[in-house]
This record gives structure tokens, C-alpha cells and sequence, in this order.
């Protein structure tokens, strides 16, 4: 959870950055490189409109029969031949002059914005005109900004020649018109934004708010001032004689620093996040964890057998696999190596001929008994049985089947014991030794009588005997475990090996109980059988 938060906070500071320091920059350039596209028009728009003044005064000039009138100071002339005050007014044009080479009025008219005739001093000769403080059209010196009768004013003029160009100046064709709301109305054609024309009494006064000087064509800031971006235009001694302002561009973009965008950008990120964290989980976390995970488990309970399911087809996935068999081949030699041991325990306790345990095993087992009977809590009892005169059977039958008597002795004494309680051990080289575990010195007396009599019954022939008896017989030692006395093993088969020494030296083919086995409560009627 801290991490999704910690990711949503980040990823906001990120977009915000990038808005405040990249995309709101460059919205912002793109929209002051509008206004400034925008006021370089309307400077273009008034040189247009300045141009196609002065296109209609050289148009005028280079007449012939104008340039004779001129060249004779015909006043009358021209106020008869030269009449077009009408269609001069109707594009705009306040008033007309004809001077003189000396740039003295020859004829001409001027009328203000109601149509009234007026007669500007600024006009009255060429001379006065051209030593004010004017401002020039960059295109032409013969257009000129100036103040008529304190108004705004554009004046075009231009020498009157016989021909294009050429020739001997006859005198100056000159024509003006206000600057107003009306010359910038004609303006807007081809500009979206709404023009205002502004005398010097409704201009701001804030050096900040003019963004553009006409003449100088660099736009000096897009600020607006106002809401509005100022071009003025003043004279050469820099005295503003009026300006223009538009509107600048509206901004189609929110400039607020947060924005539903980012939102949006936020839950993308986020989602591209997740969805690369899934395909990333799925594709190498989980199976590098499967991995892990089936290390350590097998590592800890050193358990192989585990099989993990990788079905991708990276590295990953190949890995789990290859760890898998690697798995499989560990886990297939650890039984291989379980079973041998096993083996070779099992081997190593065991006698090879007869396949009853050995004495090795004895010490183990005497280790492993339950505790009532190592405490003496339960009875139990030790018999030696030592085969009669086997020395002679060897010499006598030959060692081969010596040992065929030693299997059916062993066969014998497994068959009349319990499986799961008592043990056969194949003791010594004809000596074998059983525990009867639970059994008191009367069972135990039992069982060394039946075992004497089972080897009598298979009557296995014995020729070398040095006593009358022709038959394979046992000599067995008994010694019983002493009730509530803790198991001295060595001391328990010492007494039974007392006994059978006691029970050869009565002849053999019998059973001895050993001396201390009496103390255990046992009917003293147990003896040799013969
Ligand atoms: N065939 C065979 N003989 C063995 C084996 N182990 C021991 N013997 C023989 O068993 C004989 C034991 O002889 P002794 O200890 O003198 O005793 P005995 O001849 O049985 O005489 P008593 O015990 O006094 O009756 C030896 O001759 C050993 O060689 C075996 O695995 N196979």
C-alpha cells in the first residue's frame, strides 16, 4: 500500500514537473509566438493600407496634362479637370494638393471627418509638412504619420512626372487621410483579432504596456497589458501619435499547474505500472520464488522429491525446469544411496551363511529394548545354544556340510521362537544365542526344551561322536534376567554361557539353568532332559 502511494506521488510530482518546466513553457511560447505573428500583421496590414495610397497618388502623378498644369501653376486646371474629390472621400481620402517645385499649394482640398472643408496649416506648404517630426513608412519615404489639426494623420506624396520616373519634377501630388477608427475597421480584413485604434489620450502610459514600436518591427514582449497588446506608432523624435491594440490569442490550453490530465496520466502510468509488475511477476518473480522456495524446502528437510510446474520459455522458467531434474537426479540417488546403506546395514548385521543376525546386531538390539525390560521391570531370558561335538561332524562329513547343519539349527531356532519379539543370533562359530523377551524362567525352560527336541527330531546323523548317541544334538545355557534389576547385558550372557558350560559338562544334549536364574522365583525342576 505504501509503495502504491509512494508510486502515485512520485508519478505526480514527475507530471507536474514536466507541466510546469515543459509543457506549459512551450504552450505558452506557441501562443506568444501567435501574438507576436499576430501584431507583425497588423504592421503589414498598415503598410498595405499605405501602399495603396500611394499606389493612387503616383497613379495620379505621371498624367501628362496634369504635369503641364502643373508646370504652369494652373489652378484652374485642376479644379476643372481634376475633380475626384467624391471618389477620393469615398475610400477615405480627407484631402488632396497640388504644390508647386517651390511647395507652394497650386490647388487643392482638405475636409474633415464630417465632410466639412478645413484648412490644415500643416499642409500649407510642402516645406512645413516635411520639417515636422514625422514618422515614415519603412517602405517609402513619400508616406508619412503626422498630426493634422492634432489628429492622427497618414500623408502620401510624390513628384509629378511627364513619365514613369522620369524626367523633370513638375511640382508634388499629395494626398491625406486621418488615422482613425475607420482606417483600422479597414484593417481587419484578413486579421481575426478585433483592431482598436487609440489616440494619445487613450493610450497607456506604462512603458510595459507597448509591445510593438511601428517602424521597428520586433516585438519587444507578448504581455498582455490589459488584456490587450499594444503597437504604437510614434515620430522620429519618439512622440507617440497613436496606436493599435488586439486581442491577444485566447489560450486553448487550462494554465493551471493541475489538470485533469494529470489525472489521467496518473491512472495510465499506473496502469502500465501494474500491468508491467503482473507480466513481470508472472514472467520472473514467481518463478525465481518457486525456485527459491523448493531450495529451502528441500534444503530443510532434505526432501528432493519435490516437483515444481514451470511452463514459461525464459530463462527463469528453464531454470525451474533444469532444477527440477537436477532435483529428480539427487532425489533418485539419495534412495539408490538409502537402499545401499540399508543394504549394507542390513549386511553388516547379519550373519552371511545362516541369515540370523550377528553379534553386532546384539549390542544394538540389548541398546534398543523397550525400558521395562532393560530396567528389570519385565522378564526376560537369554538361552546359548552350542552345537554337541561339531568339531567331529566337520572332520567327519566334511566343512560343506558342516555349514548345511548350521542353516537347519538356524531354521530350527527361528521356526520355534517369536518373530517379532525374540531375537536368533548366530553367536559364534556353532553357538547361537536367543532372547526371549516377556519370558519368565519357566517359558524359557520351554523353549530350550523344544528347540533340544525339534534338532533331535531331524535326526541328522553324527557318526563321530564320542558318546553312543548317533544324532546331531545342542547343548543350551539359560540365564533369566533378574526381576526389578537393570539389564547388565555382558553379565546376562556370561551366566548363560556358565550354563552351557554346566550343560555340556553333564553330557550334553541338554538345557542348564545358570545359578542366579532360581532367585527369579523358577521351579528348580527345570534340568537336563536326559
Ligand atoms: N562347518 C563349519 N564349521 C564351523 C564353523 N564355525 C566353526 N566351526 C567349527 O566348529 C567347531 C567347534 O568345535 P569345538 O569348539 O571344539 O567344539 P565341539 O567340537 O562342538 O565340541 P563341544 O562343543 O565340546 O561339543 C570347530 O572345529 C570349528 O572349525 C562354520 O561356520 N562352519
Amino acid at each position: 500500500m505504501l509503495g502504491i502511494i509512494l508510486a502515485c506521488l512520485a508519478i505526480l510530482t514527475a507530471q507536474t514537473l514536466i507541466r510546469y518546466y515543459w509543457i506549459l513553457p512551450t504552450f505558452e511560447a506557441m501562443a506568444e509566438d501567435g501574438d507576436k505573428q499576430d501584431l507583425e500583421r497588423v504592421a503589414s496590414q498598415v503598410n498595405q493600407e499605405l501602399e495603396s495610397l500611394h499606389k493612387l497618388v503616383y497613379d495620379s502623378a505621371v498624367w501628362d496634362a496634369m504635369y503641364d498644369a502643373a508646370s504652369n501653376n494652373d489652378a484652374e486646371w485642376f479644379s476643372t479637370n481634376f475633380v475626384i474629390y467624391e471618389s477620393y472621400r469615398r475610400i477615405g481620402v480627407n484631402g488632396w494638393y497640388l504644390y508647386n517645385t517651390d511647395g507652394n499649394i497650386i490647388s487643392g482640398r482638405s475636409y474633415n471627418e464630417n465632410g466639412d472643408v478645413i484648412v490644415p496649416e500643416e499642409l500649407d506648404t510642402l516645406t512645413k509638412l516635411l520639417g515636422r517630426d514625422l514618422v515614415t513608412f519603412p517602405a517609402s519615404e513619400n508616406s508619412v504619420f503626422t498630426q493634422i489639426d492634432d489628429k492622427p494623420a497618414v500623408v502620401v506624396y510624390h513628384d509629378v512626372l511627364q513619365s514613369e520616373n522620369e524626367g523633370q519634377s513638375a511640382g508634388t501630388l499629395l494626398i491625406w487621410r486621418y488615422i482613425n477608427q475607420s482606417f483600422v475597421d479597414a484593417l481587419t480584413l484578413g486579421i481575426s483579432n478585433d483592431i482598436a485604434f487609440h489616440t494619445i489620450l487613450q493610450m497607456p502610459t506604462s512603458a510595459d504596456a507597448v509591445a510593438m514600436r511601428y517602424g521597428q518591427p520586433t516585438v519587444t514582449h507578448t504581455q498582455p497589458f490589459f488584456g490587450r497588446l499594444y503597437m504604437s506608432v510614434n515620430s522620429k523624435q519618439n512622440v507617440p501619435l497613436f496606436a493599435l491594440s488586439i486581442e491577444p490569442r485566447q489560450r486553448q490550453y487550462s494554465d493551471s499547474l493541475f489538470d485533469p490530465s494529470l489525472l489521467v496520466g496518473l491512472v495510465i502510468t499506473l496502469s502500465v505500472i501494474a500491468l508491467f509488475y503482473i507480466w513481470i511477476n508472472h514472467q520472473l518473480i514467481r518463478p525465481i520464488s518457486h525456485i527459491h522456495d523448493s531450495v529451502s524446502y528441500a534444503m530443510r528437510n532434505r526432501d528432493f522429491s519435490c516437483q515444481e510446474v514451470y511452463t514459461g520459455r525464459n530463462e527463469a522458467f528453464r531454470l525451474g525446469r533444469k532444477l527440477n531434474e537436477m532435483f529428480a537426479l539427487i532425489d533418485h540417488q539419495r534412495t539408490e544411496v538409502l537402499m545401499h546403506n540399508k543394504q549394507l546395514e542390513k549386511m553388516s548385521n547379519t550373519d552371511p551363511l545362516t541369515g540370523l543376525s550377528n553379534r553386532r546386531h546384539l549390542d544394538k538390539y540389548f541398546d534398543n529394548l523397550p525400558l521395562p525390560l532393560r530396567s528389570g521391570k519385565l522378564p526376560m531370558a537369554v538361552l546359548i545354544a552350542d552345537v554337541d561335538f561339531f568339531k567331529r561332524y566337520n572332520d567327519v562329513y566334511g566343512h560343506a556340510e558342516g555349514d548345511k547343519v548350521l542353516v537347519n539349527v538356524a531354521t530350527v531356532l527361528r521356526n520355534n521362537t517369536r518373530a517379532n519379539s525374540d531375537l536368533v543370533v548366530r553367536y559364534g562359530g556353532e553357538e547361537f544365542l536367543i532372547v526371549l523377551q516377556e519370558a519368565s524362567i519357566l517359558a524359557a525352560s520351554k523353549v530350550a526344551e523344544t528347540l533340544l527336541g525339534e534338532i533331535r527330531r531331524l535326526a541328522i546323523p553324527h557318526k563321530g561322536r564320542d558318546d553312543s548317541k548317533q544324532i546331531l544334538t545342542l547343548s543350551i545355557g539359560v540365564a533369566c534376567q533378574r526381576s526389578g534389576e537393570p539389564l547388565h547385558p555382558d553379565f546376562l550372557l556370561k551366566r548363560a554361557d556358565d550354563a552351557l558350560y554346566k550343560a555340556k559338562s553333564s553330557g550334553r544334549d541338554c538345557y542348564m539353568l545358570s545359578d542366579l536364574s532360581y532367585s527369579a522365583n523358577i521351579p528348580e525342576s527345570v534340568s537336563a532332559t536326559e
